[in-house]
């Protein structure tokens, strides 16, 4: 019986399909040929994922094309100029997030910011977010001084090393979740080694489950959880898991919040849970979003950044000089030496553009509008292509596939005005704009500065090399993940 009616309600979502291919609107946009009703899924399972073979059809069909998934049309842009004016000029219409087929798999897992479509639930739970994650003004001096204490221990395991091949994977994981667990529950609530060993395994989980023909299967028909399909019961373990870790981190903090009166991100949001404007999945969700995206994003730019200090020694040795004369071998760097450090400004930058570590953003129209010449009915889905566009000889026009942070600065060494380096958009703009984007940038600076300081990268195998090439990151569905691989760091 139970078969009998599963298999009904697959039919009906199938029928449904075919349904909405029958009826649907075509864009007036040009693009790839797409298969009846799948459309051009196929395409996506092979070669790697979605952000590739979207880098091919942006060659073949230009800045602004569609592409059709189970009857549903995509706009993908691939130019500055259309992207920022859906980020960032008319910002309101294109701020939706898609939920129906695509990030299905996503929503399961939370109902924080991310996921969110643009509704007055969405913007409440990032104006609180924002608020908890405090990155401004004494907002901004916690957050240095959390990483500082916890950099110097990364700094010290890495010495212990003894300037033998290690794996850094490991330790910059457990640096950023030690950060990030400080940012979430405050100084004074003690981190546990379990944090860190659930971390590794939760984290490993999702990049194994995030990708590959069941992830796709389950994205597109998450019905196929009914016939089991194994990344859905993966991911139900990983729920379960979650939520057990994270209630018995609002307990921790519960117990030492009275030590302390720091305002952390558990604190505003139990607050408004308090006052009635959240719910136990919201605090779940917005604390997955910010461990993910904590974790992940910055642990890719800094092993990123690692790849590219082991493939350029001369990269290296600039920096090696400028941080020698701006804050010397003894003191920590601080903040305020960012100014003072233009090729550390632009090597990150570079890094930063040349990753795109977060390729292609998922966006939708909240109402109806028009982009590139085209008009789009409201809930469009608006996939802005980063990659694409980062890789673009109109705007970086030395060329863009290679790593040169020196395109970011004048003659004088200085970095280049704003209006010369406004296409780099690693973390997005306008209403969907990243959420920890001061946060990550302090971190990742004051991370990186502190490990030139004290180290020489090298490889750890000169015969075969480990190079920077974004095809060999693992591609999710919409990040790319830095590989695990092997330096030495030698002391200076
Ligand atoms: C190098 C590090 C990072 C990069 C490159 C990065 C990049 C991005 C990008 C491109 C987006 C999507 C914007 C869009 O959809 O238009 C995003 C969204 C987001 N990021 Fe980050 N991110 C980083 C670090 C972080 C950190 C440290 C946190 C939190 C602690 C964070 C939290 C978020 C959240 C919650 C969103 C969703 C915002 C929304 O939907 O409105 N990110 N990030």
């Amino acid at each position: 019986m139970l078969f009998e009616l599963l298999l009904a309600s697959a039919v009906v979502c199938l029928a449904y399909n075919i349904y909405k291919y029958m009826v649907r609107k075509t864009l007036d946009l040009q693009g790839p040929r797409s298969l009846p009703i799948i459309g051009n899924i196929h395409s996506f399972i092979q070669d790697g994922g979605p952000v590739w073979q979207v880098q091919i059809w942006a060659k073949e069909y230009g800045d602004a094309f569609k592409i059709s998934i189970l009857g549903e049309e995509i706009v993908i842009l691939s130019d500055y100029d259309s992207i920022y004016e859906a980020l960032v000029e008319r910002s309101n219409d294109f701020a939706g997030r898609p939920y129906e087929n695509s990030y299905a798999i996503n929503k399961w897992f939370s109902h924080g910011i991310f996921t969110q479509d643009f509704t007055q639930g969405f913007r409440a739970y990032k104006k609180l977010g924002l608020r908890g994650l405090k990155q401004h003004g004494d907002g901004i001096s916690r957050i240095v001084n959390i990483s500082k204490e916890n950099i110097s221990n990364t700094v010290k395991e890495f010495k212990e090393e003894n300037g033998q091949p290690f794996q850094p994977h490991d330790k910059l994981q457990n640096l950023l979740c030690r950060i990030i667990i400080c940012v979430l529950l405050g100084e004074n609530t003690p981190y546990k080694e379990d944090d860190g060993e659930f971390a590794r395994k939760w984290l490993e989980d999702l990049e194994e489950n995030l990708r590959g023909p069941f992830f796709y299967l389950i994205e597109m028909f998450p019905w196929t959880r009914y016939f089991g399909n194994p990344v859905y019961s993966t991911l139900n373990e990983m729920i379960k898991s979650r939520n057990k870790t994270f209630t018995e981190w609002i307990e921790r903090f519960k117990h030492y919040k009275q030590e302390s009166g720091e305002r952390t991100l558990i604190k505003e949001l139990l607050a408004a849970k308090e006052d009635g404007k959240m719910t136990d999945d919201g605090i779940f969700g917005i604390m997955t979003d910010t461990f993910i995206a904590g974790i992940f994003t910055t642990r890719t730019t800094t092993s990123g950044f690692l790849l590219a200090m082991m493939n350029f020694p001369d990269i290296q040795s600039k920096l090696h000089e400028e941080i020698d004369c701006v804050i010397g071998k003894e003191q920590l760097p601080e903040l305020s030496d960012r100014e003072k450090m233009p090729y550390m400004e632009a090597t990150i930058l570079e890094t930063l553009r040349y990753m795109s570590m977060v390729p292609t953003i998922l966006h939708k129209t909240t109402c109806d509008t028009h982009i590139a010449g085209c008009d789009l009915p409201k809930n469009t889905q608006v996939w802005m292509n980063l990659y694409g566009m980062h890789h673009d000889k109109r705007y970086f026009k030395h060329n863009p596939d290679s790593f040169d942070p020196t395109r970011f600065l004048d003659s004088d060494g200085h970095l280049v005005p704003h209006e010369e380096r406004k296409a780099v958009l690693a973390f997005g703009a306008g209403r969907r704009v990243c959420m920890g984007e001061v946060l990550a940038k302090t971190r990742v600076f004051l991370l990186l500065t502190q490990l030139l300081q004290n180290f020489y990268f090298e490889q750890a195998d000169p015969e075969n090399p480990v190079l920077f090439d974004m095809r060999k990151f693992i591609a999710g569905p919409d990040t790319l993940i830095a590989p695990k691989f092997k330096i030495v760091a030698k002391p200076r």
